[in-house]
């Protein structure tokens, strides 16, 4: 990327499922699926604050601050503005759901981190967060 390439910075979200399973996300007139959470906001705390927030807006679901684990910064190509990047904090977090499809999200999906197919999934999350998950 270019110095000069325009960076989305986003807080994200790595939640498993009893089985290992990630969940995804897929919003309104996307056509790939990707981590749930989203930009900061200036009344947020800090990152935890906006990962709780962004999860309860698009999946109803309750973040658990204790236990959450940072597993780094990544980026990549933007799944949906063309020549933008996207630069990630990612947390792996526990929530209490139920888990539905809130506000711009259209679809959610749990997908095994060794196996995730031919799911249609943005390139920071096939290429960079899902291969930490496997052993
Ligand atoms: N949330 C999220 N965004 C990602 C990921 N990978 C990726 O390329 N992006 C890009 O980063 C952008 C972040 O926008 P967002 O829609 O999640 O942010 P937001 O909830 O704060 O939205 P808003 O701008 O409508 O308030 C997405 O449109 C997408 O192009 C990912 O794993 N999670």
């Amino acid at each position: 990327m270019s110095a000069t390439t325009t960076r989305i910075e986003i807080v994200a979200a790595m939640i498993r499922d009893a089985e290992g399973r990630v969940l995804l996300v897929r919003k309104r007139g996307a056509a790939v699926f990707q981590q749930p959470g989203g930009k900061r906001d200036p009344g947020d705390a800090d990152d935890l604050h906006t990962l709780a927030r962004e999860l309860e807006e698009e999946l109803g679901c309750r973040m658990r601050r204790e236990g959450a684990r940072l597993l780094g910064s990544f980026s990549a190509p933007a799944a949906n503005e063309p020549g933008c990047e996207v630069v990630a904090v990612v947390y792996e977090v526990a929530a209490d759901g139920p888990f539905e499809a809130r506000a711009e999200i259209e679809a959610l999906c749990w997908v095994d981190p060794a196996q995730p197919g031919d799911l249609p999934i943005a390139r920071l999350s096939r290429e960079q967060l899902l291969p930490l998950l496997v052993s």
